[in-house]
């Protein structure tokens, strides 16, 4: 499924209509026609039912959305909330359908104003006001009915986007329709995965309107949301005729002394997810206590001053082009060793590299050295970890999360992870995957170290990179995900149990 910003959504519904010659007033029929059928679905004959309609083309399918449920026998109130005489185009052509079918609608702007509150008969209200082509906050006499809307006890069917929410962009100016469902023509939109305008669109479901491939191939958005359906298809197959050695032999390196417990659950979060072979780095300071929680690694003694690697390690030989991937970071520190050691993995790991967490921190300290690696290097951060690699503010990454993540990841040639709610995965070549799993759960210290051990155990057991990002991504939320409908409470949750529940999530998930 491909995900949009709204002049992307403009540009193919014009290519749709000017090159393939499909009229708009077809379209509008298509997209109104399926936005009803799921509408009919979702609610029962006995319920009232309001449609509001506004002055664009959003307002147009809510004409065709309003003669399928009267022709269906729905019972249904039609405002139109401009005066008729500003309704154009495709929207004036269904207006006139709608007319010419016996059907009639109450004009908005001639209600006195003690008639302009939602009437306390509507079960349902359906909002097609304003799609994609809102601009800034609601002006009157749209913010008014927003109002009105929220303060009902309705159940809320928005078209397309919730009317007031932006397409782009996260942040909501003023008022905008808080839905209970949205039914999204076609292809989801940016805000949909930002916050907190996704809280806006309640559940959400796209319906297939039937815009052509073709105009998809010509605008490339170029960015997908990853699904539950992609995740089995791509995931590698355990053979019977392999050992081992055939699921790779990889190699995390984290802790300190004052942070054991972040590479315990990287190692045991990669173990669970499949690889073979497990060497464990640890400052020797820290060693016992690590080693002493996973009992499937071997480790390798990293030296250590002050409880934290120490710049030695710069001069050792470490075979590190032995590994078929490395994952470095969890409870490393940020001292000099930290910058040495990051420094002599990006030099001579032969393989896929994940920097995470500490390692992250220091690669700003690095200047250019890392972006002229010839193997895969895949970064982790959370917003504050990019806003501190790109100089920007965290809210100003997580506003334009999808545009900076792009530009960062061509920019550095690396794969990126933009973690938080609706982790975006994105490729050197700017090809982007956005998750849909996950939940507030996660929001706690350990979590992250979880993820880069699936990161590191799927990057060497599956062919594409991005497909390992994007399958560790979904489990890892999925897991979460069935720790709060199952077990636990989203308060409870901890990094801990996301891996024990690995096992789990990966049976429902894989193999069902
Ligand atoms: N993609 C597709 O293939 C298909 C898309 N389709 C549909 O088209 C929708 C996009 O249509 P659109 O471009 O006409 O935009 P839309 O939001 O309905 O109206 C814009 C008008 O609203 C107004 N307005 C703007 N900001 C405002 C504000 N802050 N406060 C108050 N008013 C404001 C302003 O008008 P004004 O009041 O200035 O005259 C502006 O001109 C899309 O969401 C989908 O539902 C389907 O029909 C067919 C297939
Ligand atoms: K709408």
């Amino acid at each position: 499924m491909q995900v949009v910003t709204g002049e992307e959504m403009g540009r193919i519904d014009r290519f749709t209509i000017e090159e393939i010659g499909l009229k708009e007033e077809v379209l509008m029929e298509s997209a109104g026609r399926a936005a009803a059928n799921k509408i009919m679905e979702s609610i029962s004959p006995s319920d009232n039912v309001g449609i509001l309609i506004g002055t664009g083309n959003n307002g147009g399918d809510g004409f065709v959305i309003a003669r399928c449920l009267l022709d269906a026998g729905f019972k249904v109130d039609v405002w139109l909330i401009p005066p008729e005489s500003k309704v154009k185009g495709a929207a004036l052509y269904h207006l006139n359908v709608f007319k010419n079918s016996g059907y009639t609608f109450a004009d908005y702007s001639s209600f006195k104003s003690d008639e302009k509150e939602v009437p306390g008969q509507w079960d349902v209200i359906v909002d097609t006001l304003l799609g994609t082509g809102v601009q800034g906050s609601l002006r009157e006499p749209y913010h008014a009915i927003v109002q009105s809307i929220n303060q009902s006890s309705c159940k809320v069917i928005s078209v397309d986007i919730p009317s007031g929410v932006p397409a782009n962009k996260g942040e909501v100016e003023g008022e905008a329709v808080k839905a209970s469902v949205t039914f999204i023509l076609q292809s989801p939109k940016l805000s949909a995965f930002l916050a907190p305008a996704d809280e806006y669109y309640g559940k959400w479901e796209c319906v297939d309107i039937g815009l052509p491939i073709r105009a998809y191939h010509a605008v490339k958005p170029d960015r997908y949301l990853w699904s539950r359906e992609q995740v089995s298809a791509s995931f590698p197959a355990r053979n019977k005729h392999t050992h081992k050695g055939s699921y790779g032999k990889g190699l995390l390196a984290g802790g300190s002394i004052h942070m054991t417990g972040a590479p315990v659950l990287a190692a045991t979060s990669a173990l669970r997810s499949g690889a073979g072979l497990l060497t464990t780095a640890v400052p020797e300071e820290a060693l016992s206590t690590v080693a002493s929680q996973v009992a499937e690694s071997t480790f390798l003694p990293l030296p250590s001053k002050e409880g934290e690697v120490s710049e030695e390690v710069g001069t050792l030989d470490l075979s590190l082009s032995n590994y078929d991937g490395v994952a470095a970071g969890p409870g490393l520190g940020r001292n000099e060793g930290t910058r040495t050691f990051v420094q002599k993995l990006l030099n001579e790991v032969k393989g896929p590299l994940v920097l995470d967490a500490d390692a992250l921190f220091v690669l700003k300290e690095l200047g250019e050295e890392w972006r002229k690696r010839d193997f895969p290097l895949i970064l982790t951060p959370h917003p504050g970890e990019l806003a501190h690699l790109t100089g920007l503010s965290p809210a100003e990454v997580n506003r334009q999360r999808f545009s900076i993540s792009r530009s960062f990841a061509a920019q550095h040639g690396c794969y990126l992870i933009l973690k938080g709610p609706h982790t975006i995965v994105t490729t050197p070549e700017g090809r982007q995957y956005v998750n849909d799993s996950g939940n507030p759960s996660l929001a706690k210290g350990g979590t992250g170290d979880v993820l880069t051990g699936m990161i590191l155990s799927f990057v060497m057991s599956h062919s594409a990179i991005q497909e390992a990002l994007s399958n560790a991504v979904f489990l890892h939320g999925k897991a979460a995900d069935m720790l709060v409908d199952d077990v636990s409470s989203p308060h409870s949750v901890v990094a801990g149990d996301v891996v024990q529940q690995l096992p789990l999530t990966f049976r429902s998930i894989l193999h069902s």
